[in-house]
């Protein structure tokens, strides 16, 4: 059954190989406008195929799937009117100024000279680059130039923004520029943005997000959600002994306690309110504790058996960082 929210997103069955490879095998996603959904997933999982269908730009070979309410296959042109798309690699003209590029984003769209003037001014006071319009894109920073293809993307006022790893190979603090930029379009300009990652951290920002691998969805739902569904907290101990300590975390208390590099480790729900009850009655000496809540990364290793980060066949920033 159809939900009552307009829906940006609806994807049904959807699939497309490469040769052998099925890089999306039967994919049923729906997103409600008004959101930053993500779409998180270890890298070959499908994510970029999948807006490629999404934007018209390749063909799925089977199921269906229907942006701003238009079918892609049966109604592309509508399709492409109402989305802007800003792709992994820049593809800005560093020769020109930042104003240049806009206006001949605007020159593709069709807008008159007047519409045009207005949107560029809009969009470059949106994303702050005012001020360096008229510079050379070469002379911007990373960040600047994602911001710049970010207002390119919105110039013909699109109702879904589809951004591929829209932060990635920038800096810590540059992404979160760019994250204050995105919630903002939300907020004032009411637009749904479908993006992709495999950051576990960005896709924290997101309201709703679905985690991808190999192809399908393996969950979906919203962060907070999907974390409080893995419920156990993580809980790392440095003890005198760590073996002695987990044996004894194990036949004291029954959980599945390890020994390892990083101490001993075990989960528990209400990991806060049971340190109390283990240092009062475990028979080591406890150094140090450390409660982590469940995160995406969890999320992922309990859908999947195995981490995102594993998963994953290049090294994320985040892991160099
Ligand atoms: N043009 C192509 N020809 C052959 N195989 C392809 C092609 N494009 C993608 N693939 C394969 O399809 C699978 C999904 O790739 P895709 O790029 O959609 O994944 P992704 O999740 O976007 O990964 P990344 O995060 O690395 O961009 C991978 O196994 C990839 O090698």
């Amino acid at each position: 059954m159809r939900a009552t929210v307009p829906l940006a997103v609806l994807t049904e069955g959807l699939r497309k190989s490469y040769g052998g490879t099925e890089a999306v095998a039967g994919l049923d996603l729906s997103v409600p406008a008004g959101q930053i959904f993500a779409f998180l997933g270890p890298n070959g999982a499908g994510k970029t195929t999948t807006i490629g269908i999404l934007c018209t730009l390749l063909r799925p070979n089977a199921g269906r799937a229907e942006v701003a309410g238009y079918d892609v296959l049966r109604q592309p042109e509508d399709v492409r009117r109402h989305i802007g798309l800003v792709f992994q690699e820049s593809t800005l003209d560093r020769d020109l100024t930042g104003e240049q590029n806009l206006r001949f984003q605007a020159d593709l769209f069709g807008l008159s000279r007047r519409e045009a003037r207005r949107a560029v001014a809009a969009m470059l006071e949106l994303v702050d680059l005012t001020h360096c319009k008229d510079a050379p894109v070469s002379t911007y920073s990373g960040g600047m130039q994602r911001r710049l293809e970010i207002a390119r993307g919105l110039l013909h006022a699109p109702r879904v923004l589809f951004l591929d790893e829209p932060t990635t190979g920038l800096d810590p603090q540059t992404r979160v520029v760019i994250w204050e930029h995105l919630h903002r379009l939300r907020r004032e300009e009411h637009i749904t943005v479908f993006l992709t990652t495999h950051h576990l951290e960005e896709a924290e920002n997101c309201d709703q997000i679905a985690i991808i691998d190999e192809g399908r969805l393996v969950v979906e739902g919203s962060p907070s959600r999907l974390k409080a569904e893995v419920g156990a907290d993580l809980v790392a101990l440095r003890t005198g002994n760590d073996e002695a300590a987990a044996r004894a975390v194990r036949e004291q208390f029954g959980f599945e306690a390890t020994a390892g590099p990083g101490g001993v480790r075990f989960r528990v729900t209400g990991g806060a309110e049971f340190v109390p009850r283990l240092c009062a009655e475990l028979h080591v000496p406890v150094h140090s504790v450390t409660v982590t809540p469940p995160t995406l990364d969890d999320v992922f290793l309990r859908h999947t058996g195995r981490t995102i980060r594993e998963a994953d066949d290049t090294p994320s920033v985040f892991s160099e960082l």
